[in-house]
């Protein structure tokens, strides 16, 4: 497969570390374009990864067969309806990353049917071991599918959706998963040091724990729970640590939380309806 020209629209957080994950792989900079209206994202991202980089988004899409869009899905609205010329007739691959925007909004801010494909990864991806949920819209060819699914694989696995509604619940599990494994591992941290060790001790003793922890769920045959009580010693420390959680509703809140964040991702598309078209 040739390697197309890629502009990224948006050189935040999340466009950085797929930038990052497909520089790893060995993709030659020169063919990625990066559109960052703050300067000093611009020059951080041009220094690390020496990629082009551009003040906006029209500068970057005009020169790339793919425009993956990394803006936050508030400012969506705006940078299709900037870009909608040049889309009509450049006729790029879309890809868009923005949590809860669907392919039909989009379309409609772009102002033509282009082939769309929506993709939630995650931050891991800097490192190649992210995931990536995907969805395509009826535009999108087959060649095309190979091309995303090629793009983000970049950043790890890839899972497609035939349902785009289950995007919501994507970003909900693996989108934002990274923080909830982060704010766990604050809190492990908090209370290690409460406990006695010192905060270099603890951050080693936490990060390296969640490292291998995930290494087993993905390279083990057995099931989160069986690995689970493969820690629990009957009466042991781990069952006294657990049966805490299960009292204080662990499951339960993990559980709303993810609702939560599904709901969200509805209410974002929901709040971008409201805005004049
Ligand atoms: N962070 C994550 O873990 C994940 C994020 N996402 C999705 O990725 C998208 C980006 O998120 P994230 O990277 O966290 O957000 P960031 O705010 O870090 O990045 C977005 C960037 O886009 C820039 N921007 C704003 N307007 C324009 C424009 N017209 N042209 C070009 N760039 C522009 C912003 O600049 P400025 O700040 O000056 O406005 C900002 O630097 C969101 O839609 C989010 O839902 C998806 C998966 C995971
Ligand atoms: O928090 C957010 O809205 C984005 C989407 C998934 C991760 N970060």
């Amino acid at each position: 497969m040739p390697t197309l020209s890629l502009a990224f629209i948006g050189g935040g957080n999340m466009a950085r570390s797929l930038i990052g994950g497909l520089i790893a792989q060995g993709r030659d900079p020169a063919s990625i374009h990066v559109a960052e209206p703050m300067a000093e994202l611009r020059e951080a991202l041009r220094r690390d990864f020496a990629v082009h980089v551009h003040e906006s988004a029209e500068a970057a899409a005009k020169h790339a067969a793919i425009w993956m869009l990394a803006v936050k899905p508030q400012v969506m609205p705006e940078v299709c309806r900037d870009l909608a010329t040049t889309a009509s007739t450049r006729r790029p691959l879309v890809v868009s990353i923005a949590a809860g925007i669907t392919s039909a909004q989009l379309t409609r801010w772009f102002g033509t049917a282009l082939p769309i494909v929506r993709a939630m990864p995650n931050t891991p991806a800097l490192l190649r071991a992210g995931i990536t949920g995907l969805y395509a819209n009826a535009e999108v060819t087959k060649e095309q599918h190979a091309q995303a699914d090629a793009l983000l694989r970049a950043a790890g696995p890839t899972i497609w959706l035939e349902d785009e509604a289950l995007m919501d619940a994507v970003t909900a599990v693996s989108g934002s998963g990274p923080a909830y494994l982060f704010l766990l591992a604050e809190a492990m941290q908090a209370a290690g040091e409460a406990e006695g060790l010192s905060a270099g001790q603890a951050s080693v003793l936490v990060a390296q724990t969640l490292f291998g922890a995930a290494r087993m769920l993905d390279e083990s045959r057995e099931t989160a729970a069986e690995l689970r009580q493969r820690v629990t010693s009957p009466k042991g420390t781990t069952e006294a640590a657990i049966n805490t959680f299960e009292a204080g509703g662990f499951r339960a809140l993990v559980k709303d939380a993810i609702h939560a964040a599904r709901i969200r991702g509805a209410e974002l598309s929901a709040a971008n309806d409201e805005e004049p078209t």
